[in-house]
């Protein structure tokens, strides 16, 4: 399905619920699995969310997560522990071209038997799982955090907890404290200092209710629309914390250099247009710590017709496409000007928009969404557009409730 969406005009002011954080459901999905007495409220309605729910209640031999990273390598691990059961996971064709050995390597030093089905260092693998007793493990901290979370959600039903030594520069960092944090909320102890993470094995919890809070990452396509919004536009979403637990909360501090003031107000944000921003800035970040917005990020800067130079994108080429090359080839057509190293993006100020062009989204969702805010400067359309589903399935719905126009 492609989506065509006309010169749009944002409602002066609008609300939108946003589904539960795709990055936490599936932590405290996995971890419900280990510790029953777990509740749940607000869990993410996202493909990846219910693709890991499925897996996780499944009797089948072959286990399919389709194109969820975050289900692939929880799941990698959960697997690992399940006792004399012997599991193929596998998933979409680009979730085949994406690396899982550091994990495998991690896991096989724990002593589980992994074995890859195809390529070696890539999905579709075969677990045999087992009582794992050996608690220490060195793994490289550079590629992914997944990586790392997934061996601290099974760590606490580990005979002898778990001690990883984390190695190199690591990325992601938020998503690993989002780990932790998690696993101190149901009770579990962990610490982390320097390199070294460590979770204490726990048999059982007491009854406890996790509440989710709304998605971060998809409240940065919000973001977006409001900076490219007259002066004064607001939009209401809901349901967020101040003290949020995901990185991408950054956005609130980020967006104030876009002239988008951000106020907290009984579980909800309220995003407002409050000053024009001055042609001549050039944005500079780095994502180490927030990799899924600098999508959002790029497209904003290139429909305010404004520089940017973003760093710490190492990650971007091993997620749903290779975003950096993606998000070159689409600004391009729309007439931006874009330089990519493999960890940075360069954008030039342009002066105009090309109208009515036809962006690819690489079944990338984060593709489909950083773009339809353009739709506020010129009319554009989105190919494939249902690929939003992976993490926030009433995306369109939400942006024809907001004023977007636009046809199937
Ligand atoms: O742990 C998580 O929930 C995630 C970690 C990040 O991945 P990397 O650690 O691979 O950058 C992020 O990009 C992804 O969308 C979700
Ligand atoms: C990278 C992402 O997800 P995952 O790695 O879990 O597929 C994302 O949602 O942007």
């Amino acid at each position: 399905m492609n989506i065509h969406l006309q010169k749009s005009i944002l409602a002066k002011q609008s609300a939108i619920q946003i589904t539960g954080s795709k990055s936490e459901s599936n932590r405290l999905l996995l971890l419900q699995a280990l510790f029953p007495n777990l509740q749940l409220e607000n869990v993410s309605n996202s493909d990846d969310s219910k693709v890991m729910q499925k897996a996780l209640t499944s009797l089948e031999n072959v286990i399919d997560i389709h194109h969820a990273g975050t289900a692939m390598r929880f799941l990698t691990a959960y697997f690992s522990i399940q006792n004399n059961r012997e599991v193929i996971l596998t998933g979409s064709s680009r979730m085949q071209e994406r690396p899982i050995a550091i994990l495998v390597e991690a896991l096989t030093q724990l002593g589980v038997e992994i074995s890859y089905e195809e390529e070696v260092g890539y999905p579709p693998i075969k677990i045999k799982g087992k009582q794992i007793t050996k608690n220490k493990v060195t793994l490289k901290a550079n590629v992914s955090s997944q990586y790392i979370s997934a061996l601290l959600l099974i760590a606490p039903k580990l005979e002898n907890g778990l001690e990883l030594t984390l190695d190199g520069e690591i990325t992601s960092i938020p998503y690993i404290n989002m780990t932790l944090a998690l696993l101190n909320e149901i009770g579990v102890e962990t610490s982390f200092k320097n390199n070294v993470i460590t979770v204490k094995p726990k048999a059982s919890i007491q009854a406890n209710k996790g509440l989710i809070e709304s998605d971060w990452s998809s409240a940065s396509y919000y973001y977006s629309i409001i900076a490219m919004s007259p002066v004064g536009t607001q939009t209401t979403l809901a349901s967020y914390k101040e003290n949020s637990l995901q990185g991408d909360a950054s956005l609130a501090e980020i967006y104030k250099q876009f002239g988008v003031e951000t106020t907290f107000k009984d579980n909800k944000i309220t995003l407002q247009k409050s000053a024009d921003i001055n042609a001549q800035t050039v944005i500079s970040l780095d994502l180490k710590n927030s990799p899924d917005i600098a999508q959002t990020i790029a497209v904003t800067c290139f429909g305010l017709g404004i520089a940017c130079d973003l760093k710490g994108l190492h990650t971007l080429k091993i997620k749903e496409t290779d975003r950096l090359v993606a998000l070159k080839t689409e600004i391009e057509k729309l007439g931006g000007a874009v330089s990519i190293t493999d960890k940075t993006l360069e954008l030039q100020v342009a002066n105009s928009i090309n109208k009515d062009i036809k962006i690819a989204t690489y079944q990338d969702h984060r593709m489909a969404m950083a773009f339809a805010p353009l739709a506020l400067k010129t009319s554009i359309i989105i190919e494939e557009a249902d690929v939003v589903s992976k993490s926030y399935p009433t995306f369109w719905k939400d942006l024809k409730a907001i004023g977007f126009k636009f046809s199937e």
